[in-house]
C-alpha cells in the first residue's frame, strides 16, 4: 500500500483517510495573524542549551532530512517559553517548496516563506520520545522561518552532507553541530497548542514559532531541492513541497512573547 507523502494521491488532503485526527481540534500548522496574537507577559524567555557533541547523524527519511541527537541525558534541552519542565532535543528537520514562493508550514498574515526549520524536543516527564509524542504536553517544537537573502554560512555543514543522503533511507555521520547557530538574533516567539505536521499528526505539540527569520540564498535553496523523496534505483522524485498547509484554528489562542 502507498504510504503517506506529499503527492496528489497520498498528500495532506488524503491523510485524514488513515489518520482521522487530521481533522482534530488542535492541528498544525496554522496561519499566524500577529495582530490577533495576545501578548502574554507571563511567558518566560526561551532557554536553549545544546551540546554539539550530541549530534549523531543525518538521515533522508523519504519525507525530509533530519539531524538526530543523542537524547539519553539532559545535555541538549529546551526550557522556559510557554513550557514547564525540561524538554530534550530529539532532532531537527526542514520543510521547503519547489520554488521560493512557498515551502513553510506556518504562515504569517498568509505569507509563505520558502523554508521552515523545526527543532523537535520531548518532555522528560515521559520515558521516551515515543511515549511523549502521545501526550498533550509531550512535545515542544521550535519553528524558524527561512527567507531568501544572503547565503547563510550556518547552513553550510548541513548542505555539505546532502551528497551522502540523496535518496530515501540514506544516512551518514553528522558530528559536532550546535543547532543554536541556526537561530536568529531574537528569540521573540508566538506559541499555541498544536500537533505534528506529518502523520500520525499527534496532538502533542506546544508550538514555539520564532518571529525573526534566518536567511537562505537561492543557491542554497536549490540544494535542498536536489534531494529525493525516492529511494536509490526508484524513478527519482525531487524532495520539494514537503509542507502541510495551514489548518483551522478552531478557537485556539495564539500568544506572543513580545509586544
Ligand atoms: N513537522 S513536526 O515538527 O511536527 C514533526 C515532529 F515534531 C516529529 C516528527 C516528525 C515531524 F514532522
Ligand atoms: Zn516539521
Amino acid at each position: 500500500s502507498h504510504g503517506w507523502g506529499y503527492g496528489a494521491n497520498n498528500g495532506p488532503e488524503k491523510w485524514g483517510e488513515d489518520f482521522p485526527v487530521a481533522n482534530g481540534p488542535r492541528q498544525s500548522p496554522i496561519n499566524i495573524v500577529p495582530k490577533e496574537a495576545q501578548y502574554d507577559s507571563t511567558l518566560k524567555s526561551l532557554k536553549l542549551k545544546y551540546d554539539p557533541s550530541n549530534a549523531n547523524g543525518i538521515l533522508n527519511n523519504g519525507h525530509s532530512f533530519q539531524v538526530d541527537y543523542e537524547d539519553d541525558a539532559n545535555s541538549s534541552i529546551l526550557t522556559g517559553g510557554p513550557i514547564s519542565g525540561t524538554y530534550r532535543l530529539k532532532q531537527f528537520h526542514f520543510h521547503w517548496g519547489a520554488s521560493n514562493d512557498r515551502g513553510s508550514e506556518h504562515t504569517v498574515n498568509g505569507i509563505k516563506f520558502p523554508c521552515e526549520l523545526h527543532l523537535v524536543h520531548w518532555n522528560t516527564k515521559y520515558p521516551s520520545f515515543g511515549e511523549a509524542a502521545s501526550q498533550p504536553d509531550g512535545l515542544a517544537v521550535v519553528g524558524v522561518f527561512l527567507k531568501i537573502g544572503a547565503a547563510n554560512p550556518r547552513l553550510q555543514k548541513v548542505l555539505d552532507a546532502f551528497d551522502s543522503i540523496m535518496t530515501k533511507g540514506k544516512q551518514t555521520v553528522f558530528a559536532n553541530f550546535d543547532p543554536k547557530t541556526l537561530l536568529p538574533g531574537s528569540l521573540d516567539f508566538w506559541t499555541y497548542d498544536g500537533s505534528l505536521t506529518t502523520p500520525p499528526l499527534l496532538e502533542s505539540v506546544s508550538w514555539i514559532v520564532l518571529k525573526e527569520p534566518i536567511s537562505v540564498s537561492p543557491v542554497q535553496m536549490a540544494r535542498f531541492r536536489g534531494l529525493f523523496f525516492t529511494g536509490e534505483g526508484e524513478a527519482p522524485c525531487c524532495m520539494v513541497d514537503n509542507y502541510r498547509p495551514p489548518q483551522p484554528l478552531k478557537g485556539r489562542q495564539v500568544r506572543a512573547s513580545f509586544k
